[in-house]
This record gives structure tokens, C-alpha cells and sequence, in this order.
């Protein structure tokens, strides 16, 4: 039985909610922890695509803390969209940008990296939905994906003109062949359900949101006799390399994200794809 909410996380306005005071919907980030297994859902929340603007990054960075601190024995990532799980960054963060606020999202978001890909309760994704770029950088960071059919995933900044950041791609590259990893990073690949189970994308294929969240937890289950500190200090090790990387490079990457998205060219890159996606969705 689920019950909620372990901790209302930012709400929409960007307010730091406290514990059990409103309702679910108002929050950016919905944690509802279940009682005989101790694994708890985490619920990206915020219509309509879930894209990553600072506000839902804090959000997220305070859920993983959250669960750090309680000693989580799982966590279950998903979306309360029933057909998107995260459209990425919000490109309005990138797009004619306050550098002071765009440092802020880019630092916000290498925390949250640092803390889901290196966190030590076991992880995985529910992805209920499509999943490109920022979408699918979160679903890698975890431990374990379960993917619903007929949608998309990929890391697809190529086509957007811009690259995905060394980290995006080592975590790419920590879930499939390093060879399918530089055709699905150069091609700006986005796969579909069954294409990203062929090439180790995704490790299974779902009906439904339940029955991802069931696969999801049957995943979870499998470390009930696994000590929980060898498994996290075994996990720990593998990502340690690119965890020091970027560690090392946190300022650089910073001021290489500035440098790059405030390029005219990218500027122009990023207007007319924001103007396609708008005439899409005004269809
Ligand atoms: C070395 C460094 C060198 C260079 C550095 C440069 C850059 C740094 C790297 C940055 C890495 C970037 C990572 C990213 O995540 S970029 C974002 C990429 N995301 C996408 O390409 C996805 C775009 N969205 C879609 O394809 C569809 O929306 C989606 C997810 C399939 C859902 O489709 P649908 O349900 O039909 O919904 P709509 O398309 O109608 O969208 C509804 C609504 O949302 C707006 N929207 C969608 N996606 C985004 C987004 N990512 N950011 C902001 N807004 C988004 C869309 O415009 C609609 O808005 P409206 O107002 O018209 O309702």
C-alpha cells in the first residue's frame, strides 16, 4: 500500500513545501514511499511534458537528498504525464538566457547527475511516456530501465545542433555498447520502445505504467539478499571514473554551457525549434 507523501518537494511557484500540507498535485515532485518495501515512487510532475526548468531540477535534487538521508531502499522514477516522462530541459532556459539564472540550472543540473548516477539505493526508471534528451539523460542515470511501448528515447542533441555534454555521454555509454553509443550520440538517435530494448537502451519492455512500476519493482526486489553496502560501494566503483570527471570539471562545464547555448547561432538553432515545436503543438 502506498502512502503518501514522504516530502512535498518545490511546488510549481518554487516554494519549498513542507510535509503533508497540500495536495500532491500542487507539487513539482510527488514522493510516495511504500510501507512493506520501503521503495519509494518519485512522480515528475510538472504539466505537460515534464521538461527540466531550474525549479523541477531543485526539486529533484532535494527528492534525492531526501531519500539519501532516510536511507531509501529504492527509489521508482516516473511521470504523472500519461504520455510524456520528461521532454528534457526546458529549452526557455537556454533560450535568450539570464547568464546569472543559467549557471544556477546548469549547477543544478550536474547535482542531480551527481546524486541519482552515483546514488547508492538502487534506482530504477518507470518510463511511462517519451524520453529525448534530458528525458532520457535521467531514465541513464539510473540502474534499471523499464520502458512502455510505443513511445521514443534518445539522446538527441546532434539534431537539435548542439552536443551533449561528456557526462550526458558517458552515461549513455555506461548502459550500451560504446560502438551503438557513438552511432546513437553522432545520429542524434531517437529510438522507439523496441528499438532501445534491441540495443540495451532500455532493459524491458511494459503494457502499462503499472506494469512498468511492477517490472520496476520485481528489479528492486532482486537485492533483498544483497547487502545493501557492498551493492552501493560495487555501483559506486563502476561510475566513480566519470563521477571524477566532472567533479574535476564542474566550472569549466559551467562556463563551456554558457559559452556555448549564448552563441548566435545557437540562439537562432534554439528559436526556430522552439517555434516548430509551438506550430506542432498549436495543430
Ligand atoms: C560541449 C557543450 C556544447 C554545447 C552546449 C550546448 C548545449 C548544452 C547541451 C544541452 C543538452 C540539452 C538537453 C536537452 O534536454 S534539450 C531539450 C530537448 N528536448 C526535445 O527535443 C524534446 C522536445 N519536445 C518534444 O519532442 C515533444 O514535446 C514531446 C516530448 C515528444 C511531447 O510531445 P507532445 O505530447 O505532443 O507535446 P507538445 O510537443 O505539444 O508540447 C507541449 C508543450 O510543451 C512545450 N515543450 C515541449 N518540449 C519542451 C522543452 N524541452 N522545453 C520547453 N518547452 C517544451 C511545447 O512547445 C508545447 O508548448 P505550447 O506552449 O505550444 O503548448
Amino acid at each position: 500500500m502506498l502512502r503518501s507523501v514522504l516530502r512535498a518537494s518545490t511546488t510549481r511557484l518554487g516554494v519549498t513545501g513542507s510535509r503533508f500540507c497540500s495536495s500532491a498535485a500542487d507539487k513539482l515532485v510527488i514522493t510516495e514511499v511504500d510501507d512493506k518495501t520501503g521503495y519509494a515512487t518519485v512522480t515528475l510532475n510538472r504539466p505537460p511534458v515534464n521538461s527540466l526548468n531550474l525549479e523541477l531540477l531543485t526539486a529533484i535534487s532535494e527528492t534525492l537528498d531526501d531519500l539519501q538521508n532516510n536511507k531509501s531502499r529504492g527509489m521508482i522514477l516516473t511521470s504523472s504525464s500519461k504520455s510524456v516522462f520528461s521532454a528534457g530541459l526546458d529549452i526557455m532556459e537556454m533560450y535568450k538566457p539570464k547568464v546569472d539564472r543559467m549557471k544556477e540550472f546548469w549547477s543544478t543540473l550536474q547535482d542531480v547527475w551527481f546524486k541519482l548516477y552515483g546514488s547508492p539505493f538502487p534506482t530504477v526508471a518507470a518510463i511511462n511516456g517519451h524520453s529525448p534528451a534530458g528525458g532520457c539523460l535521467l531514465s541513464l542515470c539510473c540502474e534499471y530501465r523499464v520502458m512502455c511501448q510505443n513511445y521514443t528515447i534518445g539522446l538527441n542533441e546532434t539534431r537539435l545542433g548542439i552536443v551533449a555534454p561528456t557526462w550526458f555521454m558517458a552515461s549513455m555509454r555506461n548502459a550500451m555498447s560504446r560502438r551503438d553509443a557513438e552511432m546513437a550520440l553522432t545520429l542524434g538517435t531517437l529510438f522507439t520502445t523496441d528499438e532501445a530494448l534491441k540495443v540495451g537502451l532500455v532493459d524491458e519492455v511494459a503494457t502499462s505504467k503499472e506494469d512498468a512500476i511492477a517490472k520496476a519493482t520485481a528489479f528492486l526486489d532482486k537485492f533483498k539478499k544483497i547487502s545493501p553496502q557492498a551493492r552501493s560501494m560495487t555501483k559506486q566503483a563502476l561510475r566513480s571514473k566519470d563521477i571524477m570527471e566532472l567533479e574535476d570539471n564542474r566550472t569549466q562545464d559551467i562556463d563551456l554551457f554558457v559559452y556555448a547555448v549564448t552563441q548566435p547561432k545557437v540562439q537562432k538553432g534554439l528559436e526556430m525549434y522552439l517555434e516548430a515545436l509551438k506550430a506542432k503543438s498549436a495543430k
